[in-house]
């Protein structure tokens, strides 16, 4: 039996399904395309080749290893996306979340049955069908589960709006003792500057006070305020609009001292080394052109 353990974003990292790029599919038309980035790259002809994300998950898995992390695969489907796990079930505590996700998507989740079927039953959950969330969404931070979401009216006009309030409420409720903290998130189909996809694209914690974030990621002032007081001033690095394109804030953590980060994040990686934080960089720019990085393509079970 697997024993989950998931209370934050950076404790010591010991089993984690990484996705995989194998048999993909070909490229989408514009209309198959889910978010804002990989229509731009369908449109422009730059759409990621199958072989160069196969190699950059492999620098990946690489990592992993070197910190002795058990890592899980999602069984193969053929010709089917299956890079992101981190949004298809998420973990809390010692619960698995099953997430209710774009139904574009939905087929992942039965690649990782295998997975499923090691965790005790009882710690398995899965939230009424009305309630749409997805794990780039989700981060426990301690006492508190920091999830991002959309509230305006036109949410169903957003296939970019992937987690709704009721999935929040219905988070509340199966963790009475934490605080459920939710982000509205600036949404748009067809700009990916302009979108937030996740809560994890345009904000992530990292070490033991630290947090990266985007000020436009936010819809509301306060929301953004709230978290860098949270964090505090000095501890919180900013990215702006381009840094959030290439998905700077979806660094993964290993450890309080150990990430996982782009080799193009020069100026992060810098200010995190200055932080006693260990660097480990990894080639992730074709991954990078499906509006997804590293959170993005984990899916962490247990920490310490
Ligand atoms: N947590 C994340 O931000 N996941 C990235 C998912 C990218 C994928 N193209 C999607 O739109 O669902």
């Amino acid at each position: 039996m697997l024993s989950l353990n998931i209370k934050n974003e950076t404790s010591r990292l010991k089993a984690v399904i990484l996705g995989i790029a194998n048999s993909n599919g070909p490229t989408p038309s514009i209309e198959e395309a889910y978010d804002p980035k990989s229509k731009m790259h369908i449109e422009n002809g730059t759409y990621p080749i199958e072989a160069d994300m196969i190699s950059e998950m492999d620098e990946v898995a690489q990592v992993l290893k070197k910190y002795d992390v058990h890592v899980f695969r999602p069984q193969l489907i053929q010709n089917y996306n299956q890079i992101f796990s981190r949004d298809i079930g998420f973990v809390i505590d010692d619960k698995f979340i099953r997430a209710n996700i774009l139904p574009d998507r939905e087929q992942e989740i039965e690649a990782i049955h295998h997975i499923i079927d090691q965790i005790d039953p009882e710690k398995v959950v899965v939230l009424p069908e009305h309630c749409h969330i997805e794990g780039g969404d989700v981060m426990p931070h301690g006492d508190f589960i920091f999830v991002g979401t959309y509230l305006g009216e036109d949410y169903s006009s957003f296939i970019t709006a992937r987690t709704n309030t009721e999935a929040v409420a219905a988070l509340q409720e199966l963790f009475p003792h934490k605080t459920v903290k939710a982000f509205n998130l600036r949404k748009n189909n067809d700009d990916p500057k302009e979108n937030a996809l996740h809560l994890d694209c345009c904000f992530q914690p990292v070490g033991s006070k630290y947090a990266i974030i985007h000020e436009n990621g936010f819809l509301n002032p306060d929301d953004f305020n709230w978290l860098v007081q949270f964090f505090r001033e000095e501890n919180v690095f900013k990215i702006d609009k381009d840094e959030m394109f290439n998905m700077t804030s979806n660094i993964f953590s290993i450890a309080e001292d150990v990430v996982i980060s782009d080799k193009r994040f020069s100026r992060l990686n810098q200010w995190l080394t200055e932080r006693n934080i260990t660097v480990e960089t990894v080639n992730y720019k074709e991954i990078a052109k499906q509006e997804g990085l590293l959170r993005c393509s984990t899916l962490p079970l247990i920490r310490e």
